[in-house]
């Protein structure tokens, strides 16, 4: 971890154990705490302290917790579904839609409350969203995949909240093993975000209609500093990014070669290659992520994924290997991270 070179006024995070949360925070106020687990509960405040139970590991050596922590005192509180925490620069906003037959107007109304509290705080500027959808790639009780349907609600939600295409946040839409869909939010009040595209992929936010009736609404990275001015010390936020190219998914049934792609487009996108459209002045490498998440559809993948991955990250970084499904189901795995 590198914690000591991240700016005080920008957010960090961290990995942990479930079981040593509180020992890992060196005097700082804790955000919130997301754990890794092996079931799923709404979110909720404890101890006045945002914690969100996510399912996403089999067994209990799978576990990890992720605790956003800040050197600001934190207020905590619950809005209709969702519950957050904030310290007059960043938000951490978390909510759920239960097991139903349908999601697209229960994400459209969960996402709706969330916005609006951002907006209600001042907390305008959302650069980073995560979507744990359990059955992802199953239908829902009208035949369309769960992931389209949370697509669908997602995109209501941003046109209700005039949220435009080049102001999406990054995000992650994943799979989860059960719980509905559950999701958590990150967004700064005075911070300056920029989102950012891979030239060599289409925006999710135009993909063709042949994936479903609306289109992913996220960008592929956020750059986030403290002034629009900072453009070299800022935050990479890096989307779930997996084998796709132009729109396709490419390489399927080849785990391989889709890592390689995978890695390739992450490569590309925090490159000075990428970012010089953005005016980010920066050139950054697979080397240079922290907090990888890794998504991994086959358990039995999940060896070979690791010694990929060791051959690319900085051993110093945190990663955390997800066997779970991903959005398109000839796809057999993700990776995101931030380069803080
Ligand atoms: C892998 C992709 O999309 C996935 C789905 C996302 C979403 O719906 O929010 C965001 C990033 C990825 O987790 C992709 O389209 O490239």
């Amino acid at each position: 971890m590198t914690q000591e070179k991240r700016p005080a006024d920008l957010p960090s995070a961290i990995f942990t154990s479930p079981y040593d949360v509180t020992g890992t925070m060196s005097g700082r106020n804790v955000l919130g705490v997301v754990n890794f687990t092996t079931g799923c509960t709404g979110p909720r405040v404890e101890d006045s302290r945002l914690t969100v139970d996510l399912h996403m590991a089999h067994r209990a050596d799978e576990e990890f917790s992720e605790v956003w922590t800040t050197d600001r005192p934190v207020e905590t509180g619950v809005h209709r579904q969702a519950a957050y925490a904030h310290d007059g620069e960043y938000l951490l906003i978390a909510g759920r839609i239960p097991p139903a037959g349908r999601y697209a107007e229960g994400t459209s109304a969960a996402y709706c409350a969330a916005l609006e509290l951002m907006e209600g705080l001042g907390y305008k500027n959302c650069f980073r969203m995560w979507n744990f959808v359990g059955g992802i790639n199953g239908d829902n009780a009208d035949g369309l995949e769960i992931y389209r349907d949370f697509c669908k609600g997602r995109a209501e939600a941003f046109e209700l909240f005039r949220f435009g295409d080049l102001q999406v946040p990054s995000a992650t839409g994943i799979g989860s093993l059960g719980g509905g869909i559950a999701f958590y939010f990150l967004a700064g009040r005075s911070a300056a975000l920029t989102s950012i595209e891979n030239s060599k992929q289409v925006s999710a936010y135009h993909y063709p209609e042949q994936y479903g009736p609306r289109p992913p609404k996220f960008a592929r990275a956020t750059y986030l500093s403290a002034t629009h001015t900072d453009r070299t010390g800022g935050q990479l936020y890096v989307a779930g990014t997996a084998s796709i190219r132009g729109h396709e998914t490419c390489h399927e049934g080849d785990l391989v070669k889709q890592m390689e792609l995978s890695l390739e487009n992450i490569s590309h996108l925090i490159s000075r290659d990428n970012l010089d459209a953005y005016e980010v002045d920066r050139d950054a490498g697979l080397r240079d992520l922290d907090n990888i998440k890794v998504y991994v559809r086959r358990s039995e993948d999940v060896p070979t994924v690791r010694r990929i991955c060791s051959e690319h990250f900085s051993p110093a970084a945190s990663v955390a290997y997800l066997n779970v499904d991903i959005c398109r189901s000839g796809l057999l795995v993700e990776i995101e991270g931030i380069v803080f």
